[in-house]
């Protein structure tokens, strides 16, 4: 029923990045990773990305920058005050296009991949908000790029399954929790510091909208998660004493193009949609508006080439990209946000049916089958 986003203040330019990054980091001795991390930068389709993490907030925390100091307590003590106030700002957003007063939220989703703290950042979220003592919170951590698509999901279950419920759920990401300085050996790295952002979404999620109050962007046709055989090794991360230790397999984007066609049309099938989609990657998909979880622009491109989709039909997905890079499970709710505008400004007459496709440690896919209301 409507969306809200946020990001610190602070953002770096990519072009800037690569300088900024072996600078900030004591490392410009690595002259071979520099070069290597200029290429991926360059072909990331990264404009700019905004970051909780400054250079002067480094000052304070040099730790941060290394792998082998213990960093974990002082970066879960960062992330326990700002992963609130950030998911506040972009739900406050959410709260006030919805229209309803805060304490008419029933139901709160929280997830976030930079923290690990009881109390956790839902109750502090329900504070900053002023939400009612009885709102009904869930708290989810470390569920990597599809967290919040996964938290979508399960809000679509509680509104429906619960007369009158309102559903919050805000996610917010910083790439502090999992910031380091390059290391030989450590190609992940260059991939986590060269595409991850910070960024927090936010989505007031119901049913039956009370008309003319609540005016609804999207139906959420259904929901449904994957999780792929055989492919547990490709995302995998462990919070150790120097931070989040992320991994993401080389093959990533070939995965994702080897698996987009079966799970969208596994979710379209019961829904029997007449949408004329031919799995083998015809131009049926061209059917349907994408928002595809912009985890990389090799990613996008896999799933583009794989489905055949025409130019233009993952622009929400590219935009996105460019303007903030990947902001994990944060993402889904930008690229929500940036159809409806889109819609808006002149493709109100797009297509009815779309979906929303993100992926995560699993290798898990995430997949909602969406109607614009207003299409
Ligand atoms: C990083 C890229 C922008 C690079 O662009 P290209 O692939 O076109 O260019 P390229 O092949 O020349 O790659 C540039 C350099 O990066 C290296 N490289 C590419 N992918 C790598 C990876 N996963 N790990 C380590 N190194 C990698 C290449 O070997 C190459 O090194 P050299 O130049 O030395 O030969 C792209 O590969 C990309 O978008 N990858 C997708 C990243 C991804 O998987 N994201 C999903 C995140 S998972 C997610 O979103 C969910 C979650 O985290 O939970």
């Amino acid at each position: 029923m409507a969306i809200g986003t946020a990001n610190p203040a602070s953002w770096v330019t990519q072009e800037e990045y690569v300088d900024w990054y072996f600078r900030v980091t004591n490392s410009e001795h690595l002259a071979d990773l520099k070069a290597k991390m200029k290429r991926i930068c360059d072909k990331s389709g990264i404009k700019k990305r905004h970051f909780h993490l400054t250079e002067e907030l480094l000052a304070d925390h040099p730790d941060f920058a290394g792998r082998a100091q213990p960093s974990l307590d002082a970066r879960l003590d960062v992330a326990a005050a700002a992963v609130p106030e950030l998911a506040a700002a972009a739900a406050r957003k959410a709260i006030a296009e919805w229209g309803r007063p805060a304490g008419d939220i029933t139901h709160l989703v929280v997830t976030t991949n930079s923290g690990g703290h009881v109390v956790g950042a839902d109750v502090r979220l329900a504070r900053l908000l002023g939400l009612r003592p009885t709102v009904r919170r869930t708290l989810l951590y470390l569920g990597g790029c599809s967290a919040g698509s996964g938290a979508l999901r399960l809000a679509k279950d509680l509104a429906e399954n619960t007369p009158g419920a309102r559903v919050l759920v805000a996610c917010a990401e910083l790439n502090l929790i999992a910031f380091r300085g390059p290391e030989d050996g450590c190609l992940d790295t260059l991939i986590l510091q060269g595409i991850f952002g910070d960024g927090a979404g936010a989505a007031v999620v119901g049913a039956d909208p009370v008309v003319p109050v609540e005016r609804p962007i999207f139906y959420m046709a259904s929901a449904s998660q994957t999780t792929i055989p055989g492919t547990e090794h490709a995302i995998t991360g462990q919070l150790r004493k120097g931070g989040l230790d992320y991994h993401i397999a080389h093959e990533m984007p070939s995965l994702v193009g080897e698996h987009i066609a079966h799970c969208v049309a596994d979710a379209l099938a019961p829904l029997g949609i007449g949408i004329d989609v031919d799995v083998d990657g015809g131009g049926g998909w061209n059917g349907l508006f994408w928002a595809v979880h912009p985890g990389g622009r090799a990613i996008l491109d896999s799933v583009e080439a794989r489905l055949a989709l025409a130019p233009g039909k993952l622009a929400a997905s590219r935009r996105v990209l460019g303007e903030f890079g990947n902001m994990a499970g944060a993402t889904v709710f930008f690229v929500l946000d940036e159809l409806r505008r889109a819609r808006g400004e002149g493709e109100r007459r797009g297509c009815e049916w779309g979906v929303a496709v993100a992926f995560g440690p699993g290798v898990t896919v995430e997949t909602m089958v969406l109607r614009a209301v207003h299409f």
